[in-house]
């Protein structure tokens, strides 16, 4: 160091790089320089100072924060492009054809109600924020596979309340189909402002937007069996109580049933909220039973299954992905109109409320002994006591109501089901894609 330090020290001074000039030009040049200088740097200063004393960090909201994972930046939108990519999306093609904004469009029902709406003629925009609840690359080949059909995806989330507003300048929909949300029953010990933010904020936001868009559009959504909390009674029917959720997730959801109710209320909203029982099948999301239950089966990982006091049976009401997109479908079909304009109501309008299920429990085993025989390996079963977060021992709907005025009929089996989804679960994973988690 000192060595180094000694050679620098040795370098002679350059003479005449720095010395004076005597020429009176080149004098007044310097000091017409070093004034500039001087000017340019009490400048920065100054504009450095105003910085400080004026910015103010924009107000931490506890709703927005979640620093355990994702970006809910909205990505680039606006501009002729993308307002035409937007209008072509959402163009009805038949007479009494319906435009549909598909909240959550990348999502697993998201996917297949756009497709559908697609596939008959309504025009459809989705609207996704593509977070990384589970593996964003599935979302993404969903995306491809909207776009394929013609369904654009905007890039970002129901609480970005500008992008919504433009949305519906853009577009004048005449139903909404609200599926975006963080779903999951465990996860909600794991991140409970996740559930606030998407499920509580997000769904306030979504409405706020839609009270004020003129036409105001009829809203679809996803509301959930896990309402039924501990309720005891079966079948579950839609008049049962609903006020014992057992998951942070469920309390969200039947936050949602009020706030929805609210808006009927007072705006004139028509409001349909759909309870959704275990919806599974192909395209479906890692984080659920049936879908990593198959990876890690193939894997020939040990899979734990929960089971009640006494070895006592855990079932859910497991309902085919077709099944429910018929349901959204008649739930959109079916839906009035809203009844305000301007933000205010001009009278009362529809709220309905239904169940969405198969109406035949399947114990979790059951469910694991098909994906054995379709899957041609044995299962490593780890039977564990059902955990005390979230989970509920068993889900059974009447589907009376749905089927009466939607003309809701299940028609797919759990066997029949599971073996459409390994099919796509083989073909998706082999194609190079690795499982997700
Ligand atoms: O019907 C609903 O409303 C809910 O259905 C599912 O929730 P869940 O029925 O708990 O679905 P899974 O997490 O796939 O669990 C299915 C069954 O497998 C059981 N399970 C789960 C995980 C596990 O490791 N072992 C196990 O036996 C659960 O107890 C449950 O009985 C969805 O994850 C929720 O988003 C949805 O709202």
């Amino acid at each position: 160091m000192s060595k180094h330090m000694s050679y620098l020290d040795n370098i002679p001074p350059t003479p005449g790089k720095f010395k004076m000039e005597k020429s009176p030009y080149v004098h007044n040049k310097l000091r017409w320089h070093s004034s500039l200088m001087k000017l340019t740097f009490w400048s920065f200063v100054f504009l450095v100072l105003i910085f400080i004393f004026f910015y103010r960090p924009p107000p931490s909201n506890p709703l927005t924060q979640d620093p355990s994972r994702r970006s809910l930046r909205t990505h680039n939108w606006g501009g002729p492009v993308w307002e035409k990519r937007v209008r072509s999306s959402a163009r009805i093609r038949y007479s009494d054809g319906i435009s549909v904004l598909v909240t959550g469009a990348a999502g697993f029902v998201g996917t297949h109600v756009s497709t559908a709406l697609k596939k008959r003629g309504d025009g459809v925009l989705g609207l996704d924020n593509f977070n990384d609840y589970y593996d964003p690359s599935l979302k993404r080949a969903r995306q491809a596979l909207l776009d394929r059909s013609g369904v654009f995806i905007v890039e970002g989330d129901i609480n970005d309340s500008t992008l919504l507003r433009k949305l519906f300048e853009v577009v004048a929909f005449t139903h909404v189909m609200h599926l975006a949300a963080q779903a999951g029953v465990r996860y909600a010990m794991e991140n409970p402002s996740s559930y606030v933010h998407s499920n509580i904020a997000g769904l306030v936001s979504l409405l706020e937007a839609c009270k004020s868009a003129n036409p105001q559009p009829a809203i679809v959504w996803a509301s959930s069996s896990s309402v039924y909390g501990l309720n005891k009674k079966v079948p579950f029917s839609e008049k049962d109580r609903t006020d014992q959720p057992a998951s942070l997730y469920a309390a969200t959801k039947k936050a949602g049933e009020e706030i929805a109710h609210t808006y009927n209320h007072i705006y004139g909203l028509s409001l349909t909220a759909l309870r959704f029982f275990t919806v599974y099948g192909p395209w479906g999301r890692p984080d659920m039973a049936y879908f990593f239950f198959t990876r890690d089966i193939l894997k020939g990982k040990t899979i734990s299954i929960f089971e009640a006091a006494n070895h006592g049976t855990v079932a859910r009401d497991f309902t085919y992905i077709d099944d429910i997109v018929k349901g959204c479908l008649a739930a959109l079909d079916t839906a009035e109109q809203s009844t305000g304009s301007g933000g205010k109501k001009k009278g009362p309008a529809q709220f309905r409320i239904y169940n969405l299920g198969n109406t035949s429990p399947v114990p979790v085993s059951d469910l694991v002994s098909i994906l054995e025989r379709l899957l041609k390996v044995s299962a490593k079963r780890n039977f564990i006591k059902l955990p005390q977060n979230g989970d509920v021992r068993f889900t059974h709907a009447n589907i009376s109501l749905a089927q009466r005025e939607l003309g809701y009929k299940p028609s797919t089996d759990l066997q029949t089901g599971l073996k459409k989804f390994v099919k796509w679960y083989l073909g998706y994973y082999s194609g190079g894609k690795k499982a997700a988690g």
